[in-house]
């Protein structure tokens, strides 16, 4: 047997009018945006002819005894409309045939009147369509209603309504004078039609997106950067027009002349119809455009049902792409128009840049012809770069670039530190979009290749050296070379790679976990041993005298501090038996120092 849910009218009315919205200030724009839309329908859907919008609040001072009104001569109801519409929850005039909203309203959900019991528990009112009797609806936050004709001092004059909101206890202040005004300027002063309160028209001057005859570029430019300072708080790094047609968008994006955190969402201030929908609204733009503030109206972009975001749908994807595209053009005409102020753009935004570069061959360019890289031949960009050297060698992690920076540059290799975010991807992407690009990458391993080998004369004079020192560098669980390269001031440089350093951390922590653990950590064990090189500097000439020392001991401990200050000056980390040939050599040398100066 089929049947109907049932409803519990009184937690459907506390769910709609308490739980969906944020705060209860946003009555005031669920009566502004009721008053504008029967407006709206004047003519349209009633044939009668348009007649001067007006909109008139009476805040609780100007009642005189705390209720508020808001009246309009807009379209107004029936009294069979008023069953309908105003007293069936989820019912809306403005949604057509089949059910889609209505692209002239802003309502469509018909729940918003319900907003109003946020703030009284009773909501009554008074409306006359054309032609007809005013009739007066009364409706409590119980779910009960009553609809009666109006008595003839309340007949209105003219087709309308009027909504009377007497304030609960403690509500009173959300319906004085002033919060009103506040609320109405904040919600509704980019109407099409002045708010009157009390007597004072509320209105907020041109809106950002609008352009009033008569402005010239510059005082538009001051009105909106006085616009971003006072909303946003900050003075913009520059001001783009941005718009969307399909959306019906059209609007400011404001350029952050500071870092923005890419992780925390940029929020945005979206007017729907000229109504303020959300001050904080995210997903707007596309995630790399986090560097700017957008204000913006749309008439076509969906509310969620509590008016406070964007509805996800196709359309707001495409909005999101179309004003991302916006955004690259700007960017585009920059590097064309002002390519210091670019500079200067990407100094403060380049991580935006850069993200969006690892898809966008447009600003892929952009990034490799303005963006200056850290080389160890001073900074350049990508282009630049390439047109010096030919070849784009790169080191793909930081502290490999420390290490090997000052030795590639004295061995003639430019070398870009590519271990920024982004910028190893940037590099490998500018490889398959330009097929004649050679690039390269710099492994510490590699280095060894371009240092020059001892001629026979010299490998044999150093012979007894290195057979001694195999047993210490073992003990550290190193190999040692001896190359002559520059810069000769350098005595030893260690090299360890990325997958070698891999390799070490597996090994010691398969030495300190149980056999179930080991035998995990074994499978990403390589089959050879790698080992980090101590490549001592034949040229350097403090390295030569302990190379050809005749003494064992005392080249063991000489060995032991080169190896150490090596391992300091690539920023390596000191392992238990780093610190302790430390001492051991420090100690030893001391002790000799000591007893080689005593009388
Ligand atoms: N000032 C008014 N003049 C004429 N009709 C009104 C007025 N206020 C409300 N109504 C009628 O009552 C219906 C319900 O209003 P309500 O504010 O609850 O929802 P809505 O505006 O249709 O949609 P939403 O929930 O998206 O705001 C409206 O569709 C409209 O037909």
């Amino acid at each position: 047997m089929s049947q109907t849910f049932r409803v519990d009218l009184r937690g459907i009315v506390d769910l709609l009018s308490h739980h969906l919205y944020t705060s209860p200030q946003v009555y005031v724009r669920e009566l502004l945006q009721n008053a504008v839309d029967a407006i709206t329908a004047v003519g349209q859907d009633d044939g009668s002819p348009r007649r001067t919008p007006r909109i008139e609040i009476r805040s609780g001072e100007a009642t005189g005894d705390g209720s508020l009104t808001i009246s309009d001569n807009g379209i107004g109801l029936s009294e069979a409309q008023v069953h309908e519409l105003l007293a069936t929850i989820g019912r809306s005039s403005k949604r057509d045939d089949l059910g889609f909203a209505r692209h002239e309203f802003m309502g469509q959900f018909g729940i918003g009147l319900l907003s109003c019991f946020m703030v009284s528990d009773a909501i009554e009112v008074a409306t006359r369509r054309e032609g007809g009797p005013t009739v007066l609806w009364h409706g409590r936050s119980d779910g009960g209603y009553t609809l009666e004709p109006a008595p003839a001092d309340r007949q209105r004059p003219e087709a309308g309504t009027t909504v009377t909101l007497r304030p609960r206890p403690g509500g009173e202040h959300l319906l004085t004078r002033r919060a009103v005004t506040e609320l109405v300027a904040h919600y509704g002063a980019r109407l099409p039609h002045p708010v009157i309160v009390d007597g004072e028209p509320v209105t907020g001057g041109p809106a950002p997106w609008d352009r009033p005859e008569g402005e010239g570029a510059a005082e538009r430019r001051a009105r909106l950067e006085a616009y971003c300072e006072e909303v946003f708080g900050f003075t913009p790094f520059d001001v783009v027009d941005v718009a969307a047609a399909e959306a019906g968008l059209r609007g400011v994006a404001f350029v952050l002349p500071m870092p923005a955190n890419p992780a925390v969402p940029a929020a945005h201030r979206v007017y729907l119809k000229r109504m303020l929908l959300a001050e904080r609204a995210e997903r707007l733009l596309p995630e790399w455009a986090f560097f700017v503030r957008c204000v913006v109206d749309t008439t076509e972009l969906r509310p969620t049902a509590s008016r406070e975001a964007l509805y996800e749908d196709s359309l707001l994807e495409a909005t999101r792409e179309a004003l991302g595209d916006r955004l690259r053009g700007w960017l585009v005409r920059l590097s064309v128009q002002d390519p210091a102020r670019l500079r200067s753009f990407l100094r403060v935004h380049h991580l935006g840049v850069k993200a969006l570069a690892l898809h966008d061959d447009e600003m892929l360019r952009l990034v490799a012809e303005f963006w200056p890289m850290e080389t160890n031949v001073g900074p350049l960009t990508l282009a630049e770069f390439t047109a010096r050297y030919g070849l784009l060698r790169y080191t793909p992690l930081l502290d490999e670039f420390r290490q090997l920076a000052p030795v590639a540059a004295a061995q003639g290799l430019a070398v870009v530190n590519a271990g920024y975010v982004y910028d190893a991807e940037l590099i490998d992407r500018l490889a398959t979009v330009d097929r004649a690009l050679e690039t390269e990458q710099l492994r510490a391993a590699d280095l060894t290749t371009h240092l020059a080998r001892l001629d026979a004369a010299d490998e044999r004079a150093i012979a007894p050296f290195l057979a001694t020192a195999d047993p210490v560098l073992a003990r550290l669980g190193c190999d040692l070379l001896v190359r002559s390269f520059e810069p000769s001031g350098l005595p030893a440089l260690y090299l360890l790679d990325d997958d070698t350093a891999f390799q070490l951390d597996v090994r010691g922590a398969r030495e300190q976990v149980d056999e179930t653990w080991a035998a995990i950590l074994g499978s990403l064990q390589s089959e050879t041993e790698p080992r980090p090189r101590l490549v001592l500097n034949h040229r350097n000439p403090l390295a030569r005298q302990v190379l050809v020392l005749a003494e064992p001991e005392l080249r063991a401990l000489c060995l032991e501090g080169l190896y150490v200050q090596a391992l300091l000056l690539g920023h390596h980390p000191l392992r238990p038996a780093d610190t302790a040939a430390l001492n051991q050599s420090f100690l030893g040398l001391i002790g000799r120092a000591v007893a080689g100066g005593a009388p």
